[in-house]
């Protein structure tokens, strides 16, 4: 992870020296005249030429002149070298006109001097002490030097001669990021070894004399301190790099009195710094996507890291307090404050060990095994929405992205089909994938459409076993009826007596029969409905009296059947046409029966006394007769004899005719006895007619409740289809959604495997490199120690500065006539 971290800046005066005074001197000024006004530890503020007023400037801190070496080392790169130590880039640089105190800042006046030596042996007694105090046995710490310049636009390794060694190429890898090919990386044991690096390195260096400066660096140098951590425990290794960047002075060539070599040195310096000013303004100004042309000089893009790149950064910038220099203090202040303005972006450099790079690679062999299962699930999705009809819940398992996450992190999920892990965590994790799998919004709907799907099926088979039930009652009412219609063209053919009663037995028992099925019926239907069905009635009792016998041989009175209580025996006024039917042929059966009574009664009447007349009228002609033939027997006349027997054959004439009218009129009243037996039937059939349609009526309320409440439930049903059919809409929303996921994660995954490979290659490609740079820089090394006897040795525990000064006794020289070159300075200035 990297996080932001702006350059800091700093900005230092140096005391007026003595050329300044000299020129103010000259020109009858007051020489201690100073241009910068310190309010506080942070401000400075700048007298602009006379009258204009000043310029403020707020930096990390402002250092007056006289400040101390180690005041300015605390805050200018103490932190920095924690944060190297931790394996962070960090850089320090100082900028500044020529002669404003840059390499005074960063080297010190004299680099072995306990109050002057500047940052650089500052820091490396630094990180030396913090090796000394470092108390964990596992760490290992190798820190390294280069020392290099940049000069006239060539990169020259300070820690080695030769043309080799000059105009080294800049490169960039991941690991190492920006570095300079070829140069020389010495391994340093103590701060001592710094300190004889750095005097190896100064004394490699482009210096010169200018007017404004006696020792003027002619380079850009830089002092890069490698410092990596080796933890033999985890095997792991980080790596921070340090770049102590002593800038050369920009001058104006005018006030300089560059000239030949001088100039040319001047005009490469300057350009160099125009880049690098014009970088800072870009890094400053822009958006963070501007293209910065750090490439334009080889000072940029050296410090391309340093500069909106992975590295803390400290800007230093060196004035000049004195009005002589006003101008170019002004310019670096802006300078200072442009830079304030960069945001640099640093992590950690970790060296992954080989153990962390498997571990990185089977941890992206999991993530692109889990993405493919991902993507076969995702596959197994689309297929299924093809093979099925839109609006469905697909049968199986549409995973999510929490899915797709512990696919990648290698655990399994419970929906997937996968078998439980192995190990402790096993259980937890595929726990955890079964709950996210389960709370899958698609199987809920999945769940609830098939419940749907059952509701409805139960609902239809409630409906039509309603609609069943509805129609085989009318079935049984019809064929009762059609029964009853038979019953009455028998009973007119049937024989007198018991034969018609024992009919209506039969229709009164199927009707019991219907009845009884009907209310079978009706519990089945309750009960489906999930009511609790009522006791039935029993309608037997209505009929048990029916079958009683005639008493004294006349015919029995029909019996009113016994009305159920509170339910009033009411004219039907049923809405079935059937019903209209009954209610017509009851009414015509009603108004024959009424006719046939008064007939009957009539003709009994008439009968009877007709039938007394005639028999009271039969006696007289026998008593009449008798009393003839006794007269007969006892006189003997023959005449009277015949008209006797024309009396008699007269008489026995009138009783024959007497006997016929008796004959018929006995007729006439057993028809009347097969009217009233008619009559009882039709009173019968009136009676359960009525009982019938009054069964209906009760019945009619139940079932027309039953109906508004399957309504009412195929109302709610309809609505909660309506629902899923939202829910469904979602679904398929989400589908569409998965499908442009899967897409995504296809190439995703396309882009993962080739940058796996990318990686892979070029760390292969990065580890040969680095072998056969270690070979080369070993074997050069080795051969500069052996056949050329170089100055210094990268194992520690020798004293390189002794080694150098054996096998190069003009460096001593040199060294001198540097150093003579800073007292004389010193000497000028006081
Ligand atoms: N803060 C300071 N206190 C005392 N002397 C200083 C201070 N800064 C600079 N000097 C002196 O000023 C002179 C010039 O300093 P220095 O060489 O460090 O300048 P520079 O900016 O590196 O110049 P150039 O760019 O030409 O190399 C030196 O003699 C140095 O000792």
């Amino acid at each position: 992870m990297s996080e932001a971290a702006n350059v800091r800046v700093l900005c230092r005066f140096r005391p007026i020296n003595g050329r300044e005074r000299k020129e103010f001197i000259e020109a009858g000024k007051d020489p201690e005249q100073m241009i910068c006004k310190f309010n506080d530890e942070f401000t400075v503020e700048i007298a602009l030429e006379a009258g204009l007023g000043n310029k403020k400037f707020v930096f990390d801190r402002v250092y007056p002149p006289g400040t101390p070496q180690r005041d300015v080392y605390n805050l200018a790169a103490n932190d920095t070298v924690v944060q190297v130590l931790q394996g962070y880039n960090g850089t320090i640089l100082s900028y500044g006109q020529t002669g404003a105190g840059k390499s005074f800042s960063m080297y010190g006046a004299d680099i072995s001097n306990q109050e002057m030596k500047g940052i650089i042996p500052r820091s490396g007694d630094h990180i030396f002490q913090h090796i000394r105090d470092c108390k964990d046995p596992n760490l290992e710490f190798n820190i390294r030097c280069a020392f290099i310049e940049i000069y006239n636009e060539s990169i020259n390794d300070l820690l080695a001669r030769g043309p080799e060694h000059e105009n080294l190429k800049i490169r960039e890898t991941p690991e190492r990021g920006i570095f300079v090919e070829g140069a020389t990386e010495t391994q340093v044991c103590s701060v001592e070894d710094i300190i004889t690096v750095i005097t190896i390195g100064d004394s490699n260096r482009a210096v010169g004399s200018t007017s404004m400066n006696a020792v003027s660096s002619r380079s850009h140098t830089v002092i890069i301190i490698f410092v990596q951590v080796a933890n033999k425990a985890d095997q792991s290794k980080q790596e921070g790099k340090m770049c102590l960047v002593d800038l050369a002075g920009s001058e104006k060539v005018g006030k300089t009195g560059a000239e030949g070599q001088r100039l040319q040195e001047a005009n490469n310096i300057n350009s160099s710094l125009t880049t690098l000013g014009q970088c800072i303004k870009m890094l400053a100004d822009g958006d963070g996507k501007a293209h910065i042309p750090y490439r334009t000089s080889k000072l940029t893009r050296l410090l391309q890291e340093s500069l909106g790149g992975n590295s803390k950064t400290t800007l230093l910038i060196a004035c000049s307090p004195h009005p002589f220099n006003r101008e170019e203090t002004i310019s670096t202040c802006e300078f200072g404050k442009r830079a304030k303005a960069i945001k640099n972006k640093v992590k950690v450099n970790a060296t992954k060990s080989v153990k962390e790079l498997m571990a990185i690679i089977d941890k992206l062999t999991i993530q692109i095994a889990g993405m493919n299962k991902y993507i076969d699930l995702q596959t197994a999705v689309i297929e299924w929405y093809k093979a099925n009809v839109p609006g469905q819940v697909p049968a199986c398992y549409v995973p999510n992205k929490d899915d797709l996450k512990a696919l990648m992190e290698g655990k399994k999920i419970a929906a997937g089909g996968a078998e439980p892990e192995q190990g402790e965590n096993g259980e937890d994790e595929m726990k955890e994938a079964g709950e996210i799998a389960d709370g899958d919004v698609t199987v809920r709907i999945a769940s609830l459409q098939s419940q749907l799907e059952k509701e409805r099926e139960a609902n239809k088979m409630l409906r039509e076993n309603f609609e069943a039930d509805m129609r085989d009652m009318e079935n049984k009412l019809k064929e009762a009826q059609d029964k009853e219609d038979d019953s009455d063209e028998e009973s007119s053919d049937a024989p007198k007596g018991k034969g018609s009663k024992g009919g209506n037995e039969k229709i009164a028992f199927e009707l019991q029969q219907v009845i009884a099925e009907r209310n079978a019926l009706k519990k089945q239907l309750l009960i489906a409905l999930g009511e609790e069905p009522e006791d039935s009635e029993s309608y037997e009792d209505e009929y048990e009296d029916e079958s009683e016998e005639e008493e004294d041989g006349k015919p029995a009175q029909p019996k009113q059947p016994q009305q159920k209580k509170d339910k009033p025996f009411t004219t039907i006024q049923f809405g079935g046409k059937k019903i209209q039917e009954l209610n017509r042929k009851i009414d015509e059966v009603e108004a024959q029966n009424e006719e046939l009574q008064s007939n009957f009664d009539q003709l009994k009447t008439n009968s009877g006394e007709e039938i007394q007349q005639l028999n009271n009228q039969l006696q007289l002609l026998r008593n009449e007769c008798n009393r003839l033939r006794g007269i007969s027997d006892t006189d003997g006349d023959d005449s009277g004899l015949d008209e006797k027997d024309k009396v008699i054959r007269s008489l026995e004439k009138e009783v024959k005719a007497l006997r016929e009218t008796v004959a018929a009129m006995r007729h006439e009243q057993n028809k009347s006895k097969l009217l009233q037996q008619r009559l009882d039937q039709a009173q019968d059939k009136f009676v359960k007619a009525q009982t019938r349609v009054q069964e209906l009526e009760d019945v009619k309320p139940e079932s027309q409740t039953a109906a508004s409440k399957l309504e009412r439930t195929l109302q709610i049903k309809n609505q909660e289809i309506q629902t899923f059919q939202q829910r469904l809409d979602i679904s398929d929303q989400r589908m569409d959604y998965l499908q442009k996921q899967l897409v995504e994660q296809s190439s995703l995954l396309q882009k993962l495997k080739k940058e796996k490979q990318d990686i892979l290659k070029q760390k292969e490609e990065d580890a040969r490199k680095l072998l056969s740079d270690f070979e080369s820089q070993k074997q050069k090394l080795q051969d500069n120690m052996l056949s050329k006897a170089k100055v210094y040795k990268p194992v520690s525990g020798t004293n390189v500065a002794q080694q150098l000064a054996a096998s190069n006794p003009d460096i001593i020289q040199r060294l001198k006539a540097f150093k003579s070159g800073w007292c004389r300075d010193e000497q000028e200035n006081q």
